[in-house]
């Protein structure tokens, strides 16, 4: 029933994505040399492939030295707004299945409370719930780019969906669609309904399935393994990127999301089972230091408090308000 994904199959997909938002944001000189050197070579093993935007192409020189943007960058976390299937209540897992009406406003409620935040790059889980809720977050963001979907399923999707324009490009954000960040698959618990799956099993058993960090459902991955893939990529992909100072956001699931909490807010095994995440609800981290400094959840554009963070973020803000006037 499962599917293991080979270690093999995980590095080509950390590397493609590492690759190709490099390539979009189009910030080459943000990068370390090392990751550089990363992505150069991979764009010289992919030498076959026209990877190489005509308008774009990124110097072929690796520099010696490497700016970052800054020392300070913006971490959001948004669970996918309600789905079909939380409305149902049924055990969904990888089952990929779309928001209700309500989850379409939870999505673009979440989306006014970070309008002020900067984002410069998203990641979403492959499942369409996440990636609903990130673009329709983004219809509300004052900066007003465009998020856009790269697609590395094939180097003729890669090819064929090129931007051939610098400002285009400039108005733009980068999604990186990741497997690595879809829900915890919940084995032979999926598309079961959780109150009758309950009556049949027992309150205290199906708890343990849901919340435990070890237990996994039957057939399906422990929380401790969705964390394995889920931090993984976090930390392969994602930390790297606001080391560089760029501002990202993640839309995912209730336990992909747990498990990433887990690891920045270092909680221990017993105290994520008490962790519940509502649908649709921002949870902004500020990195800094190497440091992951919880900001708990934006309450929304107008409101003072969020803004007052950091200095970084009322900068940010002053700068839509003076474009905006
Ligand atoms: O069904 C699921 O996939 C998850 C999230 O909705 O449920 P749970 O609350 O058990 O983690």
């Amino acid at each position: 029933m499962a599917t293991v994904v080979s270690h093999q199959a995980i590095t080509s997909q950390r590397t493609s994505s590492n690759f190709k938002a490099s390539h979009f944001l189009k910030e080459p000189l943000n990068v370390p040399i090392k990751l550089r050197q990363k992505r150069f070579k991979i764009q010289a093993t992919a030498s076959q492939a026209p990877l190489l935007d005509p308008v774009l192409s990124p110097s072929k020189t690796i520099p010696q030295s490497y700016k970052k943007k800054s020392n300070e960058a913006s971490l959001i976390l948004i669970r996918h707004g309600e789905s079909l299937w939380n409305e149902k209540n049924l055990f969904t897992g990888c089952v990929d299945v779309p928001l209700t009406e309500k989850g379409v406003a939870e999505a673009i409620q979440a989306g006014k409370r970070i309008s002020n935040i900067p984002v410069d790059l998203i990641f979403t889980s492959s499942l369409i719930r996440a990636q609903m809720t990130a673009m329709l977050a983004m219809t509300q963001h004052r900066c007003k780019k465009v998020p856009i979907i790269l697609h590395d399923e094939s180097e003729k999707a890669q090819t064929w969906s090129h931007v051939f324009s610098e400002e285009t490009r400039k108005q733009s954000i980068p999604v990186i669609a990741a497997w690595q960040l879809n829900e915890r698959m919940y084995g032979e618990l999926q598309g079961l309904n959780k109150e009758e799956t309950a009556e049949r099993y027992g309150t205290q058993q199906v708890h343990e399935w849901r919340r435990s960090y070890h237990i996994p459902p039957p057939k399906g991955e422990s929380l401790e393994m969705c964390a394995e893939r889920a931090v993984s990529y976090f930390e392969d992909n994602i930390q790297q990127e606001l080391a560089f100072g760029n501002n990202v956001l993640i839309a995912a699931h209730g336990n992909s999301l747990r498990s990433i909490i887990m690891y920045l807010d270092k909680l221990t095994s017993q105290e994520v089972t008490s962790l519940e995440l509502s649908t649709g609800l921002p949870l902004l981290y500020i990195f800094k230091d190497r440091k992951f400094m919880r900001r708990g959840s934006p309450v929304g554009p107008t409101e003072a408090g969020v803004y007052a963070y950091t200095k970084r973020l009322a900068q940010y803000r002053q700068k839509l308000d003076e474009s905006l006037a």
